[in-house]
């Protein structure tokens, strides 16, 4: 705990003293200084509470149950109020602090869960990302499933969308027929890019012209990075005739990679990250308002930033940039892409298709490390309870998996088809809850989070302060096994900063924007609340301490740590920035 005394002394930073009817446990080192910027007597306080606090009780509810809420919450009238969603209070109620989940839950929506009631039934399973995958469906269909969420959220859920670009890829045009075409060993097909109605038989349309530059007799066509291989045995103009050499399923819209003695054949065409079409999705995510976009394909970090300053002008309300991993360059480009991005998304589908499956798992955990170290972050995707798409249960390879990506600390898992087309979804959201769950508790008994390695020191002198802090504020409280960690931020970057640090109490994380609720939706361990805050950090922690007592969700006796990023608005003020350690009287 020096460091943190070190740090005061250098940025006069300090440690501050408790307020009226909460007791100061212990200070973290240094001279406590006596609250005089503090301005609340206890009875002063009341007053404040009765005049401006206004929460609105809310039915109790059973996560995990199929009923949908009776308490829906008023959220007009912000000031003085406390926004902490139906699920996570539901969650807390019934499991205490502990038992909040860690391990934020993506869904893909489609078909199977576009009705309000299908969508209402994953957020109560606990949905916190809803995904749109920009390639399927209408813009309507679109726009009506992004209006559905925001009414969920208005009823006191809070459930962040995002869109996934469509990317450019070279893929098996959709014609729209539901069921896969199989591809016998020694069969003769024809690759084209020539557009026609319908479908022919043997013989695959490929979405783009110029698919078959560079390609010569004798490599490899992989269709959806092994589900079927064929050998190209003569070209046409730009057409490939090609020998089936692996039998196996063409699926609506599979992949098509090509490969020479072992190593993947990339086209001599440039297939631009962001497309006409890419670009279009965008202009209507920020329209809605959405939270996060995923971008496919990304090669580099010029992508992302390109995007990231298109969206600088285009909202005040910035949606959150993840780069989707999925091609050898991401991988080769790795630090780079995460850096500029806002966390990424571990797209183990198209990334299989790029790379030996074998080398998938070492690299997922690469991934995550990186994005750790980084603060962004990281959602493992594709193929994680697969077979639910078919069947009520998982396989336990599948469950084994989930927990894989658990025990290595990913912030997010997500379900694709499981979801959007399965007969399961809702099953399959409450497998990953409940194995999140268990993994997570078997890492608290067993200290995992010990062996991470710590966040790596950054460059500039405020980001190295906020930085220790965080490091020191999850390693007292994992010592003194407190009970949850309160941290007062503006824009969510103290609240990320404790979230790389995996601690074993629950992160609460008040602010006053919505958009960085928003975003703190995809972060490890992180409960994000929405309150007015104010510059005095006194009146914000006596404020929040209150009202969540006066939900009955914190209990005398019950021991928080506090700390705050909170920089005043006025330029006299001091900036505190500390850590307090408070014992609810
Ligand atoms: N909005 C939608 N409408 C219809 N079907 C959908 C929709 N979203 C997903 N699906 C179906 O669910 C399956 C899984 O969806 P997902 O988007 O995860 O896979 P994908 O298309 O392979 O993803 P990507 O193109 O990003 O690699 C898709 O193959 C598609 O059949
Ligand atoms: C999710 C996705 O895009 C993939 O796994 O390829």
């Amino acid at each position: 705990m020096a460091l943190a005394g070190e740090y005061a002394a250098m940025c006069n930073q300090t440690l501050i003293m408790t307020k009226p009817g909460v007791t100061l446990k212990k200070t973290v080192s240094g001279a406590p200084v006596p609250s005089k910027r503090v301005c609340f007597s206890a009875l002063k306080l009341k007053n404040y509470h009765k005049a401006r606090l206004g929460v609105k009780a809310v039915t109790q509810i059973e996560v995990g149950s199929t009923t949908t809420t009776e308490g829906s919450r008023d959220l007009k009238g912000l000031e003085g109020t406390l926004e902490l969603d139906l699920v996570s209070e539901g969650e807390l109620r019934k499991k205490g602090f502990m038992g909040l989940r860690k391990t934020k839950l993506v869904c893909t929506i489609g078909p199977a869960c576009c009705s309000l009631e299908e969508l209402e039934r994953l957020a109560l399973e606990g949905m916190n990302v809803a995904r749109l995958n920009m390639c399927h469906n209408t813009r309507e269909w679109h726009l009506d499933v992004v209006r559905k969420i925001k009414k969920l959220n208005d009823k006191g859920y809070c459930v962040a969308v995002m869109i996934d670009t469509e990317g450019s890829q070279i893929n098996v045009v959709d014609h729209g027929a539901p069921s896969s075409v199989k591809a016998e060993d020694g069969s003769i097909w024809h690759f084209t890019a020539e557009k026609f109605d319908g479908s022919r038989p043997l013989t695959v349309q490929a979405s783009r012209e110029g698919f078959s530059e560079g390609i010569e007799i004798g490599d490899e066509v992989v269709i959806d990075g092994g589900m079927a291989t064929f050998e190209v045995v003569e070209k046409i103009g730009n057409d490939l005739r090609c020998k089936c050499t692996d039998s196996g399923l063409l699926l609506p819209r599979a992949k098509l990679s090509f490969w020479r003695a072992g190593k993947l054949v990339r086209g001599n065409y440039e297939l631009p990250t962001l497309s006409a079409k890419d670009w279009s999705d965008i202009e209507f995510g920020v329209s809605e308002g959405v939270d996060f976009i995923a971008v496919s394909f990304v090669k580099d970090a010029e992508a992302i930033r390109h995007l990231k300053s298109h969206l600088s002008t285009k909202s005040a309300k910035l949606a959150k940039v993840l780069a989707k991993i999925e091609c050898v360059e991401s991988l080769q480009k790795l630090q780079e892409i995460v850096e500029a991005s806002d966390g990424v998304m571990i797209a183990r589908g198209d990334l299989g298709v790029e790379i030996p499956l074998e080398q998938i798992p070492s690299m997922q955990e690469k991934i995550i490390e990186v994005c750790r170290h980084l603060n962004k972050p990281a959602i493992v995707a594709s193929q994680l309870l697969e077979s639910m798409i078919q069947y009520p249960t998982p396989t336990r390879a599948e469950v084994a998996d989930v927990s894989e990506a658990v025990r290595q600390y990913a912030d997010a898992v997500m379900l694709s088809g499981e979801s959007a087309v399965g007969s399961y979804g809702q099953k399959a959201l409450s497998v990953l809850r409940t194995t999140s769950s268990r993994m997570e508790s078997w890492g608290r008994e067993e200290s995992m989070q010990a062996h991470l390695n710590q966040s790596k020191l950054r460059l500039s002198l405020s980001d190295r302060i906020a930085e220790q802090i965080c490091n020191c504020a999850a390693e007292m409280a994992n010592n003194l096994g407190l009970d949850a960690i309160f941290v007062y931020t503006r824009h969510g970057e103290m609240a990320s900063l404790l979230s790389g640090n995996r601690p074993n109490p629950p992160i609460f994380a008040f602010t006053s924007d919505r958009g960085a609720r928003m975003a703190l939706s995809l972060q490890w361990g992180v409960t994000p609340l929405l309150i007015d805050l104010s510059d005095d950090m006194e009146a914000n922690t006596e404020k929040t301490i209150s009202l969540i007592k006066t939900k009955g969700l914190i209990k005398e006796g019950d021991t928080v740590l506090v700390i705050s990023d909170i920089i005043p608005s006025c330029a006299t003020q001091t900036l505190f920035q500390s850590i307090q350690v408070k014992t609810v009287a």
